[in-house]
Order: C-alpha cells, then structure tokens, then sequence
C-alpha cells in the first residue's frame, strides 16, 4: 500500500486535498443553503465544516475535502436554461449519479423542477443521510435515491432503463481509467430514453494533453483526463459499439478556483471539461 493509500484508508487529513478552511463560499452554495434549506446566513459555515467532516470519514474525495461540493456547477451550464425547462415540464427524469450529497438534485429542485421526477443514485448510501442532514429537507424532499454500483447491471437502477432523459454526471467518470469511462457511459446509454436529445451533462477533471494519470483517490489509482476531442472521440466509439449516436458540445477551462500561485504549481494543463452529450 503507498503512502497516499494508507492515509486514505485512515481518512487522514494531511493530504493536499483537504483544505482547513473554507476559502469562499460559493454564493450559488450560500443561495440554496440560505434560502432552500433556510439555514440562517451566520451559521451556514459552522454547518458546511461540520457536514464536511463527516463526509470525509465516508469517503475522503477531493470535492469533499476541498469543498467543491457547494460550487455548484449544473446551473453554470450554457444548456441549463434549457435543462430547467425541460424538468419543470413535469413529462422529464433527471438522474443525478454519483450524486453524493445531491447538491445539484437540490439545485434544480429548488429552481423549480418537479420533485418526483429527480433521482439521485450513489455507491454509498451514507451520503443521502449527509445529503439531507446537510440540506435539512428530509421531509420535504420528494425525490428518490437509489443505493447502486454503476458497473452492476442488475442493481436498482435498472428501474431507470430507458426512462430516462437528463443525467447529470460531475466528477463522476474521471473516478475510472478509459475502458471503465466507456463501461459507464455504455450504462448511461441503457439508462437513456430512446429519444433524440435524451443527454448527459457534467462537469470533470481533464488535461489539454488526454491521458491516464496517476490519482490515488480513484479506484484502480488511475484517472483518465479528457481534452475535448479525446471526449468526444470516446463518444464515436461508444456510438459505434452500442449503434447509437451522439453528438458532444464541450469547454475546457483552468481551474478557476485556484490563486495564480496555485495555478503556477498545479500539473501542467490541468483544467476542467465541461460537456453535454445529446442522442441524435
Ligand atoms: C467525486 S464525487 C462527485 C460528487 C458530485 N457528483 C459532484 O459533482 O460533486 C464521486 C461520487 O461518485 C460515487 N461513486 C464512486 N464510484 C461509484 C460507482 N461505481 N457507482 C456509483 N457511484 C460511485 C462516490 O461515492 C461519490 O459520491
């Protein structure tokens, strides 16, 4: 085991990725846990490090430790105007996977899409306990979460096969290496209504120069970093061994998060992707 391994396993916080202090608070973050889960404005941050830390000991990712889970991404979107519409319509399903505290599911509820039809799944139930602890709405919340490994195709999701329209997918596909990214996007395929511009939407970390890095927080320790093209390339081969076909919008920005001096000392072309991905 390395070293990054065992302190992952002991949830150490001596690890780059955990920041002791919350640098900013996202006003789209502070909006939803003000005014969706009516947290009075001075506590939400007492809140936020307190729900933090018990995510940490479920599962120590980076979006935990460095409080990525409240920059809200979906709504940054260019397609989310329409994404909105659609879900507000009340005839569309939205999956939210590896949803985690759920907070984009929040996101769109609390902009008005209809309830019911929002699903969130993860491979550890534990965060939808965290999900409503931290956004005080388990009784009010009418969407439902489906405990599920992504890679078994006889889990509970399978309830959504086909009926789906919307898949919100953040930090989620770089978790694997580029054989398990087509593994997943060919369940996402499964999970799609046959339905021209069913899609996908994310968010996830990329490189200008594609490849499989070394990440020891994934599983298997290797991340796939995406440019646009390399995405989009993977989507033709997912098009092709599932008879379908997609068609990938995308951006590619640095990480805009960081102080010029992280940025001077982050690997060399990081950045993230941000995608949506429609069935022609
Ligand atoms: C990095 S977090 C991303 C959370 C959230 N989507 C976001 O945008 O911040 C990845 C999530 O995927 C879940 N996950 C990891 N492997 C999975 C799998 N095989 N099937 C389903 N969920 C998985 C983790 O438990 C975790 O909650």
């Amino acid at each position: 085991m390395s070293d990054a391994e065992a302190k992952i396993d002991l949830r150490d916080k001596n690890v780059p990725w955990y920041d002791p202090k919350l640098k900013k608070l996202g006003p789209s973050g502070r909006e939803l846990l003000e005014n969706y889960s009516k947290i009075p404005p001075a506590e939400v941050e007492d809140h936020v490090y307190k729900m933090r830390d018990e995510a940490w000991d479920v599962f120590p990712y980076p979006c935990i430790g460095e409080f990525r889970f409240l920059d809200l991404a979906i709504s940054l979107s260019p397609d989310y105007p329409a994404v909105l519409q659609r879900l507000k319509s009340g005839n569309e399903n939205f999956l939210d996977l590896g949803c985690c505290f759920g907070q984009e599911l929040r996101k769109v509820a609390h902009d008005g899409a209809v309830q019911e039809n929002l699903y969130g799944s993860d491979l550890r139930a534990e965060f939808f306990e965290m999900g409503y602890r931290l956004f005080l709405d388990r009784d009010t919340l009418k969407s439902k979460f489906i405990e599920a490994d992504i890679f078994d195709a006889d889990s509970a999701l399978a309830e959504l096969d086909g009926k789906t329209d919307i898949v919100y997918a953040g930090s989620f596909l770089h978790l694997f290496d580029y054989e398990g990214q087509i593994e997943v996007c060919k369940r996402l395929v499964k999970l799609l209504r046959e339905k021209k511009d069913s899609m996908i939407l994310g968010r996830q970390v990329g490189n200008i120069d594609a490849g499989e890095y070394v990440q020891a927080t994934n599983e298997g320790g290797i991340m796939y970093k995406h440019n646009g093209e390399s995405f989009r390339k993977m989507w033709d081969r997912v098009g092709e061994e599932t008879g379908t076909k997609w068609r990938v919008d995308y951006d590619f920005a640095q990480f805009e998060w960081l102080s010029k001096e992280e940025r001077d000392k982050a690997e060399p072309g990081i950045g993230m992707l941000r995608f949506s991905v429609f069935r022609e």
